[in-house]
């Protein structure tokens, strides 16, 4: 698991590095840049020009230092050093003089509006004018030359931070809009949010050797989940192990028309190790559910079209709820009733959700442990609007608060809060599973893992991993366009299987 810093964290942890470890600042610079131009010049080979816009901090510094390297690797290289009035670093004036002594590469000043068309030889541009130094919205010259580079034909590729990006707060100012970001160390808090792709693209982090110690003890309460943190959240059979052992589920999901939904939940949950599962089904259902899912047994419900009845909570261990359940009147009333029966943690999503942001006095009955499974929209009906990313992580983390359950955010890079404040980004998934059917499937694996009694948030961590980690499967074999909810069930298996493998 990786934490994720603030940037003033960033700059206290490279102190610390520079102080504790037998490295200088500057060689910590050489660093950086190294790593930036391995990344690089695997990607983009030396018949690509390159403009490398530095400003005069160590941001620049690492520009300067990267245009050597480059020179050095048989790239054409230009440089262009944008002085608006930001004080020049020691390491940008050693890194400078280093670039003069080394000949051959055209450095020129830039210290008021340029013509944009100065860029317009080069196939790619680096921006290195500012990174974790920025601390206000940019303005003047520098505003004017991050516009011309926005409208440069070239791909542009920024170092650390896009140069006007905020790393901890929203972005107001004009900012470099990135294809490519290559940061160092560790990401930032603001590349996981939807409205930063915009000026971040593609972020990679590089490993830049910063002290690990200092990371592992920073104080903060966001980090970016991996592998090695799934495998080791994913418990293992036993010989002696039996379906008594794996929990039993309830699934309350599907209605007249959308019994899809509950097939595709009812699969996933088989399919992450439950004991036994019992589908909850009006009438309608009935023979879709016991045809498509011969391994689930049946609650039926009384209604012909949508959950209206009771069910008998003693029996399960959790309950997964909402994909295709409707919002009828008697659905509500159902729902009501459930909530208040059942003492145990629940997996609640979709339209059991829209239940909730529409009687939101029933918000208290959610069991404490559960997880909710809300998309940008159902999130907005439950907690209201927001006016950026940032404040929207501060209602996830003060839902998952005052319910005392983990909230799961789904999206790229989906967040899951747990009620301490702890959010977790995911790394899994792509942007094929942007299809009908995939929460649901979701919604699955979690109530699956939770009726094995998994603790909270490790389930929802490892079964948003997993979701993910499936869908990518599929994508890999089926490629993204195609792919379809019942693929990442199908590729479910596989998922667990490298996991634990
Ligand atoms: N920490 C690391 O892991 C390493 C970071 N490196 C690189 O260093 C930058 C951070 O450098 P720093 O000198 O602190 O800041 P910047 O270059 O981002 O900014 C320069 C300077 O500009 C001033 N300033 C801030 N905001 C504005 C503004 N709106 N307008 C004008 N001037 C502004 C302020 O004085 C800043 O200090 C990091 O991103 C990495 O790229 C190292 O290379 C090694 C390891
Ligand atoms: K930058």
């Amino acid at each position: 698991m990786q934490p994720i810093l603030t940037a003033s964290q960033i700059k206290a942890l490279d102190a610390y590095t520079i102080a504790h470890e037998p490295i200088v600042s500057i060689d910590l610079m050489e660093r950086a840049c190294r790593a930036f131009v391995a990344w690089f010049t695997e990607r983009f080979n030396n018949s690509f020009t390159v403009g490398i816009v530095c400003g005069t901090g160590n941001n620049g510094g690492d520009g300067l230092g990267i245009a050597r390297l480059l020179k050095e690797w048989g790239y054409p290289v230009r440089v262009w050093l944008v002085k608006g009035g930001a004080p020049e670093s020691i390491d940008f004036k050693i890194n400078l003089d280093r670039l003069k002594h080394l000949g051959g590469v055209q450095i020129d000043e830039i210290t008021a509006a340029p013509e944009c068309s100065i860029f317009s030889d080069e196939d790619i541009l680096i921006d290195a004018i500012f990174g974790t130094g920025l601390s206000r919205p940019v303005e003047g010259v520098y505003t004017d030359v991050i516009a011309c580079m926005n409208t440069a034909r070239g791909t542009r590729v920024a170092v650390d931070l896009p140069s006007g990006f905020m790393a901890d707060e929203p972005t107001t100012g004009p900012s470099v809009e990135a294809r490519y970001t290559v940061s160092f160390q560790l990401p930032k808090l603001a590349f996981f949010f939807p409205s930063s792709f915009q000026y971040v693209g593609e972020w990679a982090v590089v490993d830049i050797s910063l002290n690990k110690a200092f990371i592992r003890q920073a104080q903060t309460s966001h980090f970016f989940m991996d592998r090695n943190t799934a495998r080791s959240l994913l418990r293992r059979r036993s010989k002696f192990d039996h379906k008594g052992n794996f929990g039993h589920a309830l699934l309350v999901a599907g209605s007249l028309g959308k019994m899809g939904a509950a097939v595709l939940s009812a699969r996933a949950t088989l399919r992450s190790g439950v004991g036994l599962l019992t589908v909850h089904t009006p009438q309608a259902g009935i023979s879709i559910v016991q045809t498509a899912v011969p391994e689930a047994m049946l609650s039926i419900d009384g209604h012909a079209s949508v959950f209206a009845g009771a069910v008998q909570p003693e029996r399960y261990t959790t309950i997964g709820i909402g994909p295709g359940l409707g919002k009828a009147p008697e659905t509500v009333k159902a729902f009501h009733k459930l909530l208040e029966n059942f003492p145990h943690p629940m997996v609640i999503d979709a339209d059991a959700l829209n239940i909730l942001g529409e009687n939101r006095e029933l918000l208290h009955l959610v069991p404490k442990g559960s997880i909710l499974t809300p998309h940008p929209k159902e999130f907005e009906r439950l907690v209201g609007p927001w006016q950026n990313d940032f404040e929207r992580l501060e209602k996830q983390k003060g839902l998952a608060a005052q319910l005392q359950s983990v909230v799961v955010l789904k999206g790229a890079f989906t967040s899951i809060a747990a009620p301490d404040g702890k959010t977790f980004f995911n790394p899994t998934g792509n942007p094929g599973m942007a299809t009908g059917g995939s929460g649901d499937v979701l919604t699955g694996i979690l109530t699956g893992l939770l009726a094995q009694r998994y603790d909270t948030l490790e389930g929802a961590l490892l079964g948003v991993y997993l979701h993910g980690f499936a869908g990518d499967l599929g994508a890999w074999e089926k490629g993204m366009d195609s792919l379809i909810a019942s693929d990442i069930v199908e590729f479910l298996s596989g998922a667990f299987a490298r996991l634990g493998g």
